[in-house]
């Protein structure tokens, strides 16, 4: 039995309000040299949708989501939540939980794969927390494992899948599954040198000094997309007959043009579909636990006109949001810690995971904004 007193879900945040836009856009994009016509891009998808962020309110319905779940198995945690770039900010959330005398925090972030972005940078944020308020070796904050290939994550994909290939069918009467529809796993892209590091173990080092465990040149990012991609595949067809083409795409690119980020985006496959012979699409936002902005205008916006200007009929899949199967997921993850479940009985659908709980030396370092503390790893 590991003893914990709270949950801490930790997500990314979003504004509330017009006020809020810049202010938030500046939070997240401190120091990371992104060009300024892409803040006032990003700041008017914002600005279209009365300057809201959806994230915040869904985030607020996955805490009583979980909460309900909690009480149902009798399990009493209660559940915090805090963000990384908008109130309500970690460090003051943290705050509170200490004064109710919650000092063992296990936390669930928002975000499914490992890589800077989605992992390690949360784990900053964790220790940066802990470091402003003076709770250092106060409050302990242990992170459940990335999540990507956890059943109650990945089924509603599969479900999803299931319900567009056959609204598809529904909508184009006897189109051929296998050559006509194509499956478009879409992710955040993020930096090629990011993508490199993703998962990776220092320790684990050849004679030359070359990782020993290999993803490919994107990393674990992309290869625990793809791992997961090929098992929603899977299980949301009948058979190979007539399993559609699929592949890993990306959107959201915000770096210089002179910097590599993973490719191809999105918008660019779907204009090559057509000369392919595919006449329908089904984009699944695998990267994603919730209908957030770069669903709703990367993909339900952009990458939808896309397919409509290229004469594709297009279904874009649900994320996981408050899903019973992810809600429940996330409680067992939460579980499997706190009754120290052995790494073997732990669930996981492909062969990268289960992944581990504790990060490892090195993992997921952001190579050019430099070495930063983090908790929940092997080294600070
Ligand atoms: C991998 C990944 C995820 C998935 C994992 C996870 O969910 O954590 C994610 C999620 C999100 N990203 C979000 C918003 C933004 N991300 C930005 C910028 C960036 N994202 C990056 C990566 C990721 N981002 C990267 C490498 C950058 C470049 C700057 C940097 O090196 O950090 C920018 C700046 C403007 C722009 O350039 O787009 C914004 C506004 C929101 C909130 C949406 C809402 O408000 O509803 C969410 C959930
Ligand atoms: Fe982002």
């Amino acid at each position: 039995m590991t003893e914990y007193d709270a949950i801490l879900l930790a997500g990314f945040g979003g504004p509330e309000g017009q006020d809020d836009v810049i202010p938030f856009l500046r939070n997240v994009t401190r120091g990371r040299g992104i060009p300024e016509e892409r803040l006032e891009e990003v700041a008017h998808h914002y600005r279209h949708f009365g300057g809201v962020s959806p994230i915040n309110n869904q985030n607020r319905a996955l805490k009583a989501a979980l909460e309900t779940e909690l009480a149902f198995r009798g399990i009493d945690l209660p559940v915090i939540w805090g963000n990384r770039n908008w109130t309500p900010y970690l460090a003051d959330v943290i705050t509170e939980a200490h004064e109710a005398g919650h000092n063992r925090l296990i936390a669930i972030a928002t975000s499914a794969y490992s890589s800077y972005s989605s992992c390690r940078q949360y784990r900053e944020d964790f220790a940066a927390a802990l470091a402003d308020t003076g709770l250092d070796g106060t409050v302990q904050i242990d992170k459940v494992r990335q999540f990507f290939d956890h059943p109650g994550f990945v089924l509603p994909f599969i479900e999803g899948v299931k319900e567009g290939l056959a609204e598809v069918q529904a909508a184009i009467p006897g189109i051929n599954l296998q050559t006509e529809v194509e499956v478009l796993f879409a992710t955040h892209s993020i930096p090629s040198t990011d993508a490199a590091k993703s998962g990776q173990d220092l320790r684990d080092l050849d004679a030359d000094g070359q990782p020993v465990r290999r993803y490919g040149d994107d990393g674990a990012y992309a290869a625990q997309h793809r791992a997961v991609a090929e098992v929603v595949m899977a299980a949301a067809t009948p058979s190979a007959e007539q399993q559609p083409a699929w592949q890993l795409v990306y959107q959201s690119r915000s770096g210089p043009p002179s910097m590599p980020w993973l490719e191809p985006d999105i918008n660019d496959v779907i204009a090559t579909l057509p000369e392919r012979g595919i006449r329908a699409v089904v984009i699944v936002p695998l990267g994603f636990v919730s209908d957030h902005m770069e669903v709703l205008w990367d993909l339900d916006t952009e990458a939808i006109e896309t397919a409509a200007e290229n004469g594709l009929h297009a279904v874009r899949v649900p994320t996981p949001g408050t899903n019973p199967a992810y809600v429940s997921g996330l409680v067992d993850l939460v579980m499997e810690r706190v009754n120290d479940v052995p790494v073997d009985e732990r669930p996981a659908l492909t062969e990268l995971g289960p992944w581990y709980d504790v990060c490892r030396p090195g993992c997921c370092e952001n190579v050019r904004l430099g070495f930063k503390p983090a908790l929940a790893g092997m080294t600070p």
